[in-house]
């Protein structure tokens, strides 16, 4: 079992790909759990869930929130909840939209008061926005995050397409995972 696993709803790619870069900046301590397009998770998921130390989320943002299938797997873990089975795991959370802004905040906020409700900790980006003139796009953190990692990717652009520096951004957040992960 790994010690990080990263749940995650993507409809169209976008957040699978921001998964994978969490994945890979984390290393082998990290597991990729997909919700599928029914809001479910596959089979042994919930056992994967309850053995990790450190608990990831994502979501794409879905009119301002998470996706209905996301939701349904945060309904579906009230089971864990009633138990407190997750209570002091550490947990994280990121969203991709279309829009630099999107009100991806309101999706991050949400995945911040799922894991509270679970009593776990939460771990933002550790990471200073890149918010200077001579910031680019392709810099570490421009969507400029401390709550968790945010990504936007234009409506018109292919899973492929993402944006570099989102998607090195989404590597760093993976490193600080696990060495937060491997502190505990
Ligand atoms: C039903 C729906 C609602 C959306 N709502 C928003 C939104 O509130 N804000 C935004 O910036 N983008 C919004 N988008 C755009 C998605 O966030 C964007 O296409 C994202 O890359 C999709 O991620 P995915 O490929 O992982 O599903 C919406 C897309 C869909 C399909």
């Amino acid at each position: 079992m790994s010690s990080i696993v990263i749940v995650f709803h993507s409809g169209y790619g976008h957040t699978a790909k921001v998964a994978q870069a969490i994945a890979e900046g984390a290393g082998a301590a990290a597991s990729l759990l997909a919700i599928d397009a029914e809001g479910n998770v596959p089979e042994g998921g919930w056992e994967q869930l309850n053995a990790a130390k450190t608990i990831v989320m994502g979501s794409p943002t879905y009119m301002g929130s998470v996706s209905w299938q996301f939701k349904k797997f945060a309904d579906a873990s009230s089971k864990a909840w009633f138990t407190q089975a997750w209570k002091d795991k550490l947990f994280a959370g990121f969203t991709n939209s279309a829009s630099m802004n999107g009100d991806k905040h309101s999706t991050l906020h949400y995945l911040m008061t799922l894991a509270m409700q679970h009593g776990g900790l939460w771990v933002g980006m550790g990471l200073m926005p890149s918010n200077r003139k001579a910031s680019t796009r392709d810099d570490i953190n421009y969507v400029a995050s401390f709550a968790g990692l945010m990504t936007s990717t234009p409506a018109d652009a292919s899973a492929d397409e993402m944006v570099a520096g989102d998607i090195a951004t989404a590597k760093a957040f993976g490193q600080r995972l696990a060495a937060v992960t491997a502190a505990r």
